[in-house]
């Protein structure tokens, strides 16, 4: 076992896994970083039947429903080679896929990142991860398979965003030197997959890998270094990244602290009413803490006023969503003409040379988003001084703790290019109320007024923090949690078609109001 926290982390790979002198050679061979010329030729075609079984089935990929047709290599990188030794290989792969029928505006296909484990015998702890055996091409007879359900694979990711640099085309990157890693750091696949899917560290380090990638910024990684430049507590800042640059520039992961003993948002309104309590409390403070991160925001990063064609631009954006939305659900048509209403309603005020204050927001913010945990600072290497893990503190009694807000990527089906303009917060807000009422709905039997105490206590909460009510700009607030609900029911549609009735029955609600 290291002695330290400073070990070296692959001679405690080595150790821990028994991963032979000859395979972990490839760590400094890596750092040299090679584009895996030997296996180019054929790997593609020889993956091409496996990605098309196994990625549709992944709650990540964004294309559900659309056939792929074909496959493009957008760069390949061995982060540990395979055929090395005994132990796995790890590669790294930007692959575009092709679908039809193509997108009506937009990239024709979609790039993601795929880290695929090579081996030649799957441990049978692994099977679940299993993706294929390829039949031809210079991986043929070994198993490929997901490399972040590994923990080996997982463990030299992490070394690799210690020791920032290029890498072929990807470059690692961090603001200042990673903290001593403590002891026994296993590796774990967080067990919910979302938009993205992400690793825990020995509840220390939390990384994010994303899945869909668009070249430029990642609003993830952008916004919560904006939020630690601008000092503020709220949102975990990032330890480390890495990044392609050739031949686009997207964002591919970041790292984080992890906050150990916090439960999110979602849980514990689900738990308040199951247990017939209030959330009213927790609902106010996240509305200070809302206020508090939108006002950093508007410290660091540009704000604007979005009056004339601009205001018209983005009530012009609600309705070809809602148009798109129609084609993918029909269901929404009979809805369409008062939905329309609501978002004509902000485009008036333009009219009268009036407009929207707008700045960078979070812009997909919901109960899931926000963690609720202990009120103290976990430590930062959540390790002792010997190098021993933390244990995990107990997670906080209601009204003792303090809310994080996680996850700045937008909302992920929407272009990059979109998602990094400045807009009403209103926005967010609009979001986090939708998510009350989504709260309220699931539960059996469904319980509209404890939704609508949570949401005033949150527009409460949140005009305390900023001295803006967010309910003084009434037709923006319902455009948005119109526009909001429109996107989940092409969410849900797409990923979870049983919980299609939740946002339908808001959009049922949003209609039958008067503008
Ligand atoms: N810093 C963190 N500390 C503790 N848990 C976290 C942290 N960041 C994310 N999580 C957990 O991981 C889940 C997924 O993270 P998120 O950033 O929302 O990923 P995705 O983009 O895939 O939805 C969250 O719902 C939360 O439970
Ligand atoms: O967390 P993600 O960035 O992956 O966001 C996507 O998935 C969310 C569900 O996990 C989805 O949120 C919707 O369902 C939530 C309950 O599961 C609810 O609290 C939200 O209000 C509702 O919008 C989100 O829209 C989607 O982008």
């Amino acid at each position: 076992m290291p002695q330290s926290g400073t070990l070296s982390a692959l001679a405690y790979i080595r150790r821990l896994y028994g991963v032979g002198r000859e395979r972990t050679r490839s760590m400094s061979e890596t750092a040299a970083a090679r584009t895996p010329v030997g296996l180019l030729p054929g790997l593609l075609p020889s993956l091409a039947p496996l990605l098309r079984a196994w990625l549709p089935r992944q709650r990540w990929f964004a294309g559900k429903g659309r056939p792929v047709t074909g496959f493009s290599l957008v760069s390949a990188v061995e982060l540990l080679p395979p055929r090395g030794g005994n132990g796995p290989g790890l590669l790294h792969l930007l692959v575009g896929v092709d679908q039809r029928p193509e997108p009506p505006a937009g990239d024709p296909h979609d790039c993601y990142q795929l880290l695929l484990g090579v081996c030649p015998a799957l441990p049978p702890h692994l099977a679940p991860a299993l993706i294929g055996r390829p039949h031809g091409g210079p991986l043929a007879g070994l198993m490929v398979y997901e490399g972040l359900y590994d923990p080996r694979l997982a463990a030299l990711l992490l070394e690799r965003l210690r020791t920032p640099g290029p890498l072929g085309p990807l470059r690692f990157a961090s603001p200042g030197p990673l903290p001593p890693l403590p002891r026994a750091l296993t590796a774990r696949p967080l067990g919910t997959e979302q938009s993205n899917s992400s690793l825990v560290y020995g509840d220390t380090y939390i990384l994010k890998c994303f899945r869909r990638v668009q070249p430029g910024p990642n609003p993830d990684l952008e916004l919560s270094l904006a939020l630690a430049r601008a000092g503020c507590a709220r949102v975990p800042a990032p330890l480390a990244w890495y990044e392609s640059t050739a031949p686009h520039p997207y964002t591919l992961g970041v790292l984080q602290p992890y906050l150990r003993g916090s439960r999110d948002g979602w849980r514990l309104a689900l738990e308040a009413l199951a247990a017939g309590t209030p959330f009213t409390e927790e609902a106010r403070a996240l509305g200070r803490v809302t206020a508090e991160v939108h006002t950093a925001l508007a410290e660091e990063l540009p704000t604007v006023r979005l009056c004339g064609p601009r205001a018209e631009r983005l009530a012009a954006g609600m309705h070809r969503r809602l148009d798109e939305a129609v084609r993918q659900v029909p269901a929404l048509l009979p809805y369409a003409p008062r939905l329309r209403a609501a978002f004509d309603a902000i485009a008036a005020p333009a009219h009268r040379g009036l407009g929207w204050r707008a700045q960078r927001i979070h812009g997909d913010l919901h109960l899931g988003q926000a963690l609720y945990g202990p009120a103290t600072e976990p430590s930062a290497t959540g390790g002792s001084g010997d190098g021993s893990a933390a244990r995990t503190p107990a997670p906080p009694r209601p009204g003792t703790g303090r809310w994080s807000v996680i996850d700045f990527e937008g909302e992920p089906a929407r272009p990059l290019s979109e998602r990094r303009r400045p807009q009403p917060p209103v926005r967010d807000i609009a979001g986090m109320l939708r998510s009350f009422d989504y709260a309220a709905r699931t539960h059996r039997p469904g319980n509209p007024v404890w939704a609508e105490r949570c949401r005033a206590a949150y527009c409460e909460g949140y005009a305390q923090a900023s001295g803006a009510d967010p309910r003084a700009e009434p037709e923006l607030l319902r455009a948005y949690e119109t526009d909001k609900a429109v996107y989940e029911v092409v969410y849900e549609a797409r990923h979870r078609p049983d919980w299609l009735p939740v946002p339908m029955a808001a959009i049922e609600r949003l209609a039958a109001a008067s503008v």
